[in-house]
C-alpha cells in the first residue's frame, strides 16, 4: 500500500509499505478522506511539537474516514463495507483514567500521528474496532473525519458547560474555534461571539451564524461584548486561537462567575494571567484537551445536519499530491483542507 511518510521537516515521500492485517479486536479500513490539521502542519514544518518530536520517518494524518474492508475474529460490531471514521486516540483502557472515563487523559495513549505513532496518510489503517464508528449514508466520507475538530469543539463545549441561553465567545475562527462555535449552539447558546484577525475568517464565522464576528485588530472587543450582554459578559468564552495575546484577555469579556475553556495552545507555556481577576470574579478556568466520548455524539450532530463541516473546506488534494496540500494548508485564509485517496 503507498503511504505518504515525513521524512524531514518539509519533505514527504510515498513509500510501499506493508498493508497492515487486523488483530482479532481490529478492523481494517481503507481510507478514504484524511483532514490535515494544524498539528500535522506543525509537524511538517518544524519537525516537532514541544517534546514531541519527530526522530522517524512519520505517516502524518488523524482526521480519517473510510471503508471497512476486513475485519479481526473478535469484531461483531462492523462489517466489511460499512463506512466508518476512526477516533486517533486509543488508550490502555486499565488505568485510572480510563477506568474512570477520562479516556482522553490516559498517559499511554497511542494517538495518530503523534510520534512515534503512525497516523492515516495511508491506504489502510487496521485499527480497534471500538474507536471506530459507523457512518449514516447521509454522512459523507469528509463529514465523517471532521468528527475529529468537531468533537474537540464539542468537549470545550462540554467543559464550559454551555447551557440553554449562555452567551458564548469563541477566540480564533479557525476549524476548532468554527466549530466549538457551531457546538456552543446545538448546546443552546443564544449569543454566540466570535473572533479572529484574518479578515475573511472573520467574515466566515458571521456566515455561519455567528451573532457578531469580531476582527480584534480593528475593533473593541470589549465595547462589542458590553452590547451583547448588556455590560455584564459572556458566561462562556473558549480560547480557541493559542494566540498570546488572545489568551491574555480571555479573562476580560467573561461575566463574574462565569467560564474560562483554554483550548488553543500557545507558542510558549508561560502565560501571565490575573489571577486576581480569577478570584475576584470567581471563574472557573478549565483546560479542554482532546476529548472523550464525543464521536457518537458528532455523528449524530452531523446527521441530524446540525453542524456544517463540509462548508470548512476549502480544497481537495490526492494522496500523491500531499505536499500540494500542506502548502495549501498553510495560507492563512484557509480553514481546512482534504486529502483524498479515491483511485
Ligand atoms: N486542546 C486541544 O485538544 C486542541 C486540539 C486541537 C487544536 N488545538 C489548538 O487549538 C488552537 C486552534 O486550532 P486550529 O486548528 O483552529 O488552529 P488555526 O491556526 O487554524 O486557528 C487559529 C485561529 O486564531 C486566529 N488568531 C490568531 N491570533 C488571534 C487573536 N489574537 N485573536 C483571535 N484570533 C486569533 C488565527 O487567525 C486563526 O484563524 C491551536 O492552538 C491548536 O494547536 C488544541
Ligand atoms: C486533538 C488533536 O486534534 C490535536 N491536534 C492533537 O494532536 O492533540
Amino acid at each position: 500500500m503507498r503511504a505518504a511518510v515525513l521524512t524531514d521537516p518539509g519533505e514527504f515521500e510515498l513509500r510501499e509499505r506493508a498493508r497492515p492485517d487486523p488483530a482479532p479486536d481490529e478492523v481494517l479500513v481503507r481510507i478514504r478522506r484524511v483532514g490535515v490539521c494544524g498539528s500535522d502542519v506543525h509537524y511538517y514544518e518544524h519537525g516537532r511539537i514541544g517534546d514531541y518530536v519527530v526522530e522517524d520517518p512519520l505517516v502524518l494524518g488523524h482526521e480519517s474516514a473510510g471503508e471497512v474492508v476486513a475485519v479481526g475474529e473478535a469484531v461483531d460490531s462492523l462489517e466489511p463495507g460499512a463506512r466508518v471514521t476512526l477516533e486517533p486516540g486509543v488508550p490502555c483502557r486499565r488505568c485510572p483514567h480510563c477506568k474512570r472515563g477520562s479516556y482522553h487523559l490516559c498517559p499511554d495513549v497511542t494517538f495518530m500521528a503523534t510520534p512515534p505513532h503512525d497516523g492515516a496518510f495511508v491506504e489502510y489503517v487496521a485499527w480497534p474496532a471500538d474507536f471506530v464508528y459507523e457512518l449514516p449514508d447521509s454522512v459523507s466520507l469528509g463529514e465523517g473525519a471532521l468528527c475529529e475538530p468537531l468533537s474537540v469543539g464539542i468537549h470545550a463545549c462540554r467543559r464550559g458547560g454551555v447551557a440553554p441561553g449562555d452567551s458564548v465567545l469563541v477566540t480564533g475562527a479557525g476549524p476548532i474555534g468554527l466549530l466549538a462555535a457551531d457546538a456552543a449552539r446545538v448546546a443552546g447558546a443564544t449569543t454566540v461571539l466570535v473572533t479572529d484577525v484574518v479578515p475573511e475568517k472573520v467574515a466566515r464565522a458571521e456566515r455561519r451564524g455567528a451573532d457578531q464576528a469580531v476582527d480584534v485588530t480593528e475593533v473593541d472587543l470589549g465595547a462589542v461584548v458590553d452590547e451583547h450582554t448588556d455590560g455584564v459578559g459572556v458566561d462562556v468564552v473558549v480560547e480557541a486561537s493559542g494566540a498570546t495575546a488572545s489568551i491574555q484577555s480571555a479573562l476580560d469579556g467573561v461575566r463574574r462567575g462565569g467560564t474560562v475553556v483554554f483550548v488553543g495552545l500557545a507558542p510558549e507555556a508561560e502565560v501571565p494571567i490575573d489571577v486576581l481577576d480569577i478570584v475576584d470574579g470567581e471563574l472557573d478556568v478549565h483546560g479542554s484537551f482532546r476529548y472523550a466520548n464525543t464521536y457518537p455524539a458528532a455523528v449524530d450532530l452531523l446527521a441530524q445536519g446540525a453542524v456544517d463541516v463540509a462548508g470548512l473546506v476549502d480544497a481537495e488534494h490526492s494522496l500523491d499530491d500531499v505536499d500540494g496540500a500542506f502548502q495549501r494548508a498553510t495560507a492563512p485564509d484557509v480553514v481546512k483542507v482534504m486529502v483524498t485517496l479515491d483511485r
